[in-house]
């Protein structure tokens, strides 16, 4: 998928929801856990219920890593089932991997070729060479750290490091390395006040940005500066959709969480003229 389909997409769906599939085997409906596939079969509910909602899913890998071998399948289950029923959506490996130049490679060749991910998220802490043998994989996208949800982005990546806060110092510098334009860059929504300096920096990139919903970030603060002038914003959550109920409507409630959020972005893009 090229950001042109994916732009499309968000203006067709009116929305630029990624749906973050956390799926925790202590939290998701009891009556699942007897299927042959439990972390599977939520997922499928979830994708069947949401997917005209939402432009992108996000399975951050660790959930799956956690239950080993049947955990991986799952995964491995879930992307197929995406890229095979919804052909039109962005999908996301949220693995935040990152490595010397022949491991990245790897890595890479795991998340894009085996698994056939849009993106996966990657930890620019190795720099260039950790992050090129990712950008060097056609039509797919680098979704690189910049400014995390977490409250420890303040220990390092808001730091000065000769007179430039860190974040800032690889957002630059990430421009400079080949295949630049397949980059996108997590920006966390408890970070708004920062969404105007990211964006005078990168104004042509996608942002991945985590952190409404559970985590309490704001969408319309996020939207006020992070929006660029091809929309440019994918607003990820995950508990605060997926975890709305723990009976048989499970996938219903989480619909329904998914519209609120559909509902306000499609205000906004209609605010701001894209629609
Ligand atoms: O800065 C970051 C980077 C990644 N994440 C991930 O996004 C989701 C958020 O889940 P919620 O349940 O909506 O809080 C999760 O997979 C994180 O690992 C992030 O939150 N912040």
């Amino acid at each position: 998928m090229n950001t042109t389909q994916l732009i499309q997409q968000i203006l067709k769906k009116k929305s630029f929801l990624c749906i973050g599939l956390d799926t925790d085997l202590d939290k998701i409906p009891a009556f699942l856990l007897a299927k042959e596939d439990p972390i599977f079969e939520f997922n499928k509910a979830i994708i069947d219920a949401t997917h005209h909602l939402a432009v992108a899913y996000k399975p951050n890998t660790a959930f799956y890593e956690a239950y080993g071998l049947k955990g991986w399948q799952a995964l491995e289950k879930t992307i197929n089932y995406l890229n095979t029923n919804y052909p039109e959506i962005f999908t996301i490996a949220d693995a935040k991997r990152g490595d010397i130049g022949n491991t990245s490679s790897r890595y890479a060749k795991a998340f894009f070729e085996d698994l056939a991910f849009d993106s996966v998220t990657v930890a620019p802490y190795m720099g260039k060479d950790s992050v090129e043998p990712f950008l060097a994989f056609q039509d797919k996208f680098t979704i690189m750290l910049a400014l995390t949800s977490n409250q420890g982005a303040f220990d390092f990546q808001t730091q000065l490091i000769k007179n430039e806060e860190l974040y800032k110092q690889v957002l630059k510098t990430s421009l400079t390395w080949e295949n630049s334009a397949q980059l996108m860059y997590v920006v966390g929504a408890t970070k708004a006040a920062y969404f105007k300096e990211v964006r005078s920096i990168v104004p042509d990139s996608f942002l991945l940005v985590p952190g409404v919903g559970a985590q309490g970030g704001s969408l319309a603060e996020v939207c006020k500066y992070g929006m660029n002038t091809k929309v440019g914003l994918l607003v990820n959550s995950a508990r605060g959709i997926i975890y709305a109920a723990t009976d048989t409507n499970f996938a219903f409630a989480a619909a329904d969480k998914a519209r609120e959020l559909q509902l306000e972005m499609q205000k906004i893009l209609t605010e701001h003229k894209f629609i």
